[in-house]
């Protein structure tokens, strides 16, 4: 097993909780917890490797054009400015993480992100938006954003970077570190320190599933997954 296969079985059953404390162990009390602003779009959890982009504003205005000349300057837009050049390297396990500086766009929409779950990603973070949101929930593609946005990217942002640092809900993210997300929000490991932040983990995940058998047992609660 390669150490990225490594690291995802790791970390496959640990909760967003758990690795904030496996953190902690590691006296990184400061760092890796994305701002609580940022949300999923529906609870699932997800554990991945990052993959980053950053986007920033478009300077330029848009030309004043007819409807059927705007139809020709989206697409030339789609395919110039703002591209998505990780579509043509993705590695199955990647966490798409997308730095959208701010600006209100809906740089996840139902067609782009299930392309890139055909391809191997398996969940997006961005500091911007999402729309598209009802089909999205639908085709079950795990999205934690800021908001939702009905703007499209036209005349409004571009692509400028991919595998640079990015800085999502106020922790520095690079293409290699490890994403957890979950209904708690989403955490981000460094990758050096992976391997020592499962163990305590794990720690802290046997604890509480110890702690909670006991309860349901005095509660005389058939036992489930979350504590077995
Ligand atoms: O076009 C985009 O970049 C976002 C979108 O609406 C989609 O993929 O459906
Ligand atoms: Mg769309």
């Amino acid at each position: 097993m390669d150490d990225r296969a490594k690291i995802l079985e790791l970390y496959k059953d640990l909760r967003v909780a758990d690795v904030r404390d496996g953190m902690d162990w590691n006296m990184m009390h400061h760092y890796g917890s994305v701002h609580y602003e940022i949300r999923p779009l529906f609870r699932t959890r997800v554990v991945g490797i990052a993959r980053t982009a950053r986007y920033v504003p478009f300077e330029e205005s848009v030309p004043k054009l007819t409807p059927e000349e705007y139809t020709q300057w989206a697409k030339w837009y789609y395919k110039e400015v703002c591209y998505d050049p990780w579509h043509k390297s993705i590695t199955k396990g990647d966490f798409m993480v997308l730095d959208q500086s701010g600006v209100d766009v809906g740089i996840l929409g139902s067609n782009n992100s299930l392309a890139g779950i055909r391809d191997g990603i398996v969940g997006y973070l961005t500091n911007g938006g999402v729309r598209d949101t009802d089909e999205v929930i639908m085709q079950e593609v795990p999205v934690w954003s800021k908001f939702i946005s009905q703007k499209m990217d036209q005349g409004r942002i571009r692509f400028d970077a991919l595998d640079v640092p990015v800085n999502i809900g106020g922790v520095v993210v690079n293409t290699g570190d490890v994403i957890v997300a979950d209904g708690d929000g989403v955490i981000v490991v460094p990758r050096k320190l992976a391997v020592s932040v499962a163990k305590y983990a794990h720690q802290e995940l046997n604890n509480d599933k110890a702690g909670r058998r006991k309860i349901y047992e005095q509660l005389g609660w058939e036992l489930d997954h979350t504590v077995v």
